[in-house]
């Protein structure tokens, strides 16, 4: 059986909506897809300010919760409809929707009850009933909630489809994502009898987040991004302050975990450039010095977390477009060869919202979509909520 599938997403850089028009056919992790149309659909100016401010941790009435749930809504389905646009017609739309909170369960938390809940608890704008009615589309979304409510983080989902995308016979491998967040996930060879139990997957920690607030600080808001890490490739990093910032307790939890710009966010920033003051960097150097911050932190959870080390490591996400951060992860890593999922085959810039129509698809299907080694849910579930 082949179907067509949308998938959509807008991540915690919250710079608009991913949408992935994709065929797919085959059974859980013996799956192929193509990748039939990619487009990334900006929000409008005043709505991801609204999305960034209330990630930030503003607060807004239900009133407002109501209306930022509409508009987010509208915005996925108006990326629904634009993607299949004068092509044939998609059956199923998986739609992730917009992160707006994120924590991650409590260690050690007590009663469900109490406002110590060892749950977590994690909220994605952009309803499917909603998108369903006005696209004419069933829909699939609300996928962390069912892993959360096993008692897992939630997050990162992505790990399972990295593994039937992504796996080699004879080879281990690390597919990272470079979004505002980090993720990565190990995956095993194949032809090893139990690679499935061997599957690894987690947060690593700041994607381009911090980056990005940065380069807007420091140019005074005429840039949202550093394109190709040009501008942190014209400074230096200050290493000591590097080291400072790993010692940080997120880099050393052991996994599973899972993160958001709860953590790395705003005041995480200003805590940066307080330390930096000592310095006395440039805007260059702070650059410099915050994308190693994201290279170490992820070639330390490698170190610090994996068996051993992977066979070839596979960028994607915006993150994998910028030059600086990606030679800066190779030589970090040393011989290990850094590529990205572009040069084996798989969109490194619509892999997230692939991997959601594969999750609807998985959802359809009937197959758990999360991976208990990656989430730490004592099990199996199936994800998402399905809107006829
Ligand atoms: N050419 C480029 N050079 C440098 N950085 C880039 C480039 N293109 C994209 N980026 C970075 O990638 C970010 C967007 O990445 P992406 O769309 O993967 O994030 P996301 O999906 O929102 O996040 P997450 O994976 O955490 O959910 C931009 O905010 C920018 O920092
Ligand atoms: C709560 C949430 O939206 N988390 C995102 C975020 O962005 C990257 C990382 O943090 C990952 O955990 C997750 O996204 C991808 C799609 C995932 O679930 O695999």
């Amino acid at each position: 059986m082949q179907m067509r599938v949308i998938g959509l997403i807008s991540g915690t850089s919250v710079d608009g909506i991913d949408a992935a028009l994709v065929d797919i056919s085959g059974t859980n992790l013996d799956i192929e897809i193509e990748l039939v149309a990619g487009a990334t659909y900006p929000y409008p100016t005043h709505l991801r300010e609204r999305i960034l401010a209330v990630c930030a941790g503003e607060a807004l009435s239900m009133a407002e919760l109501a209306e930022l749930d509409d508009a987010i809504s509208c915005a996925f389905a108006q990326a629904a409809k634009n993607i299949q646009f004068g092509q044939e017609q998609a059956s199923l739309i998986g739609s992730h929707g917009q992160t707006v909170y994120h924590r991650p369960p409590r260690k050690g938390g007590g009663e469900l009850s109490t406002p110590n809940s060892p749950l977590g608890y994690s909220i994605q704008l952009g309803r499917g009933a909603l998108i369903a009615h006005l696209t004419g589309m069933t829909t699939v979304s609300n996928f962390r909630a069912a892993d959360i409510a096993a008692g897992g983080q939630g997050a990162p989902l992505v790990p399972r489809v990295d593994a039937a995308l992504l796996s080699d016979f004879a080879e281990s491998r690390c597919v990272q994502n470079i979004g505002g967040i980090g993720n990565v996930a190990y995956i095993p060879p194949r032809r090893d009898s139990n690679w499935l139990e061997k599957l690894r997957g987690w947060d690593t920690g700041p994607g381009n987040s911090l980056l990005d607030l940065a380069v807007e600080h420091l140019s005074s808001g005429t840039k949202t991004y550093d394109e190709n890490g040009a501008w942190a490739a014209s400074g230096n990093p200050c290493h000591p302050l590097v080291e400072q910032w790993l010692t940080q307790d997120y880099f050393h939890l052991p996994p599973p975990k899972s993160t958001g710009r709860e953590l790395f966010g705003v005041s995480y920033l200003q805590n940066c450039l307080q330390d930096a003051e000592a310095y006395q960097l440039s805007p260059a150097d702070i650059l410099a010095t915050l994308t190693e911050l994201t290279a170490a932190s992820i070639v330390h959870s490698y170190r610090s977390f994996l068996p051993q080390m992977p066979q070839r490591v596979l960028l994607c996400g915006g993150g994998s477009r910028n030059l600086y951060l990606k030679s800066r992860i190779q030589n970090l890593l040393g011989s290990v060869p850094v590529m990205t999922t572009d040069d084996v085959g798989l969109s490194a810039d619509f892999k997230e919202a692939i991997a959601f129509a594969v999750l609807a698809y998985w959802r359809y299907m009937g197959t758990p979509g999360n991976l208990p080694t990656a989430t730490g849910a004592p099990q199996e579930v199936l994800l998402g909520e399905v809107s006829p």
